[in-house]
């Protein structure tokens, strides 16, 4: 279980977090929401070390990780899937997914069966490179890469990011037609899809905590265990998925995700 107790971290002067508790549970999905710019990304950098916190605490299974260098907390059980997925696209797929060794002793060095079994795609395109893949098969690609490091607490940072409404992509698709070219391939609704069946999938493992940071709603209200929603680097509403399929609920939640 991750237990952030407190926390805030700076920028130079500028506070981007001002005490933010949260936990996450394993076998659950704890969502974090809010529009751009209100800290998510920077609760995700606290929380896998990439940026040091000025207060409070932050221990996953009791044990503390603030203090600890990212690599160090990679090796205790924390994987992050960055915004933008950093997928290589030059690679393979299996080169993709060996990425994921770096924090592992070397006779640890195996990419689990269990991983193809979650995300058969994988499997199939092992020798393609990365940069073949679409936008949703990129999202298992890193989550898979995550989950070679066999992890207690999975961050995922905005995975439907660069998924398009599917009226853009009628629209691109309304385009090219007139072009007189092939569609153009952006990432799909389906892919929204996937992205979410992905999540389940983890979920289902039941000893993996997930921290999903999302700007939209309905992504979010489908998945989420228990949610957080962040305005200007603090914690303004949280509470349990159920409550998020409640109107009055989801009224004052949307009105925080919109401008
Ligand atoms: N490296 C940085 N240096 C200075 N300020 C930063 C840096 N990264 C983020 N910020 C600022 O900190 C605040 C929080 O940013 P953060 O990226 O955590 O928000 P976010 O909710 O994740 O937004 P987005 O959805 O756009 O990623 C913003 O005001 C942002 O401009």
């Amino acid at each position: 279980m991750l237990n952030v107790e407190g926390i805030d971290l700076y920028y130079g002067a500028a506070i981007a977090l001002k005490t933010v508790s949260i936990e996450a549970r394993p076998g659950q999905v704890t969502c974090i929401l809010g529009r751009n710019g209100v800290g998510k990304t920077s609760l995700m950098r606290a929380i896998c070390g990439r940026h040091p916190i000025a207060a409070g605490e932050i221990r996953l299974d009791g044990a503390p990780l603030h203090g600890l260098r990212p690599e160090a907390r990679a090796r205790k059980g924390v994987a992050s899937v960055p915004q933008g997925r950093e997928i290589f696209p030059l690679l393979t797929v299996r080169e993709n997914l060996e990425i994921g060794f770096a924090p592992l002793p070397r006779k640890e060095r195996t990419i689990p069966d269990e991983i193809f079994e979650m995300f058969p795609v994988l499997r199939q395109m092992l020798g393609r490179r990365g940069g073949d893949l679409s936008g949703g098969q990129q999202q298992q690609l890193a989550i898979g890469r995550a989950l070679v490091t066999r992890p207690r607490l999975l961050l995922l940072d905005e995975p439907t990011e660069g998924i398009q409404p599917s009226i853009i992509k009628d629209i691109g698709r309304a385009i090219g037609r007139l072009r007189g070219k092939a569609p153009t391939s952006g990432p799909t609704a389906e892919e929204a899809e996937e992205i979410r069946h992905a999540v389940e999938t983890v979920r289902q493992k039941g000893d993996i905590a997930i921290v999903l940071v999302e700007q939209y709603f309905d992504f979010a209200r489908d998945l989420a265990d228990t949610f957080y929603v962040m305005d200007r680097g603090e914690i303004v509403i949280q509470g349990t998925g159920a409550e998020l399929k409640d109107p009055a609920r989801e009224a004052d939640v949307r009105r925080r995700l919109t401008v």
